[in-house]
Order: C-alpha cells, then sequence, then structure tokens
C-alpha cells in the first residue's frame, strides 16, 4: 500500500512552514528528502509520523504503518541493547532481534546498558529498532548523524533489504547514501508569510 500526501501544509508553531506538498511513496520506494536547514523537513517527518497534526491537507496510508526515527531514538538508558530491542519489538508486536542485532553489528555491545554507548553506537541501536517494529514505512530524520563509514554501510544495505521486502522510506539526509531513490527538494514548497507590518492599516496613519 502507497502513502499518499495530498496538498499538505505543515506548521510550527502556528506558523505555516512547508505548504501545499503532494507526493506518493510506493512500495519498494525510497524517497530523500532535500532543502537546506530550517525550511521544515523535521516538520514534515513529524507531521508524517503523527507526532503534530498537518495544518491542512490529506495523508493517507501512514497510520499505524510508520516507524519513526529522529535525533532522540526513545532508546531506554538502563535497559541493554537487546533489552532496548525485545522492548520495542513487544511494543510493535513483531519481532527480528537476532537480525537487527546482526545488521548494526551490536553483538558485542548486546549486554551494555544503551546508557552506556557512544554516539554513533546509540545511533546505530536506534536504527536497528526500525527493523523490530515490522513497520512498512520508514521515516528518517538525519539517520547518519555521528555514523562512521561503515555504519553508514549498515543503514543503506539495511534500506536495501527493507525495499526489497516491499517496505518504503522516507529519508531526510544531506549526504549520499548511494541507495536508488528519488530526491523531493522541498525548498519550493516554502511558506510563503505575510511580512511583519503587511497588515498594517494606513488608514489608521
Ligand atoms: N519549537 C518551535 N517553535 C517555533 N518554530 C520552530 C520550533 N522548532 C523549529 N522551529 C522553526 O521551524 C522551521 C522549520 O524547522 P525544521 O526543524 O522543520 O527544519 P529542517 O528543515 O528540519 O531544518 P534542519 O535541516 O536544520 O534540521 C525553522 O524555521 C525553525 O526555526
Amino acid at each position: 500500500m502507497e502513502m499518499r500526501v495530498t496538498d499538505l501544509t505543515v506548521a510550527r508553531g502556528g506558523l505555516p512552514v512547508l505548504c501545499g506538498l503532494s507526493f506518493v511513496l510506493e512500495p519498494g520506494q525510497a524517497l530523500i528528502l532535500r532543502g537546506p536547514n530550517g525550511i521544515g523537513k523535521t516538520t514534515l517527518l513529524r507531521t508524517l509520523a503523527g507526532l503534530q497534526s498537518p495544518h491542512s491537507g490529506r495523508i493517507e496510508g501512514a497510520e499505524d504503518r510508520i516507524a519513526y526515527a529522529a535525533h532522540a531514538d526513545g532508546i531506554k538508558p538502563t535497559l541493554s541493547v537487546r533489552e532496548n530491542l525485545t522492548f520495542w519489538a513487544r511494543v510493535f508486536g513483531a519481532s527480528g532481534i537476532v537480525e537487527a542485532i546482526e545488521a548494526f553489528d551490536l553483538a558485542t555491545l548486546a549486554e551494555r546498558p544503551a546508557g552506556s554507548l557512544s554516539a554513533g553506537q546509540k545511533r546505530r541501536l536506534g536504527l536497528a529498532r526500525l527493523l523490530v517494529t515490522g513497520r512498512p514505512v520508514w521515516v528518517l530524520d538525519e539517520p547518519t548523524v555521528s555514523l562512521d563509514t561503515r555504519a553508514v554501510e549498515m543503514f543503506a544495505a539495511a534500506v536495501r533489504a527493507h525495499l526489497a521486502w516491499g517496505g518504503s522510506a522516507l529519508i531526510a539526509t544531506h549526504i549520499d547514501l548511494g541507495l536508488e531513490a528519488q530526491v523531493l527538494d522541498v525548498t519550493r514548497f516554502r511558506a510563503v508569510l505575510p511580512a511583519a507590518g503587511d497588515d498594517f492599516d494606513e488608514a489608521f496613519l
């Protein structure tokens, strides 16, 4: 099933940031989100993930199908790596912990409290979490931050396997992941806000 976004406007602090977005994400497809800092990529991804409401427009095929990974990965610091993955697998009623540990080379870290991991190791755990959700649509905000070259390759391989399985991925990233993917540059959807004073009533003078 596809995810379909129609004439979507997303807002931050009540003000529209991206306006009139329409796109379709098909099974097996990766879409890379591009655009300058502050344009609204995170706002868009949070809206698709259901963490905030759309300002206007339609999102179809997203509900209960999205696994969202962002800067705060929802890692429980006192639980071990394995316990974190077990926890998430239970939450999503899914499995695949062994495969997730293998895909992100976490075996030697499996019994360590997640709070003691380095930034890159935590990020690997956060991405491994995607594999135990069983969710078909991955929505990822700068997933490669803190990852070294080898970990970026692991991540790209995990995305490729996910696409081959029939999943899809929407990824905000500034780096080339070497994936066969379409690019959606959101710059042209920047909301035009009235400049301060536009509604100033000259008759008042
Ligand atoms: N809590 C907030 N309240 C109001 N405005 C905010 C808030 N957080 C972010 N913004 C603003 O909303 C706009 C969109 O931010 P967003 O984080 O979605 O951009 P982005 O494209 O993901 O940026 P980056 O590439 O830097 O991560 C920015 O102008 C930002 O300053």
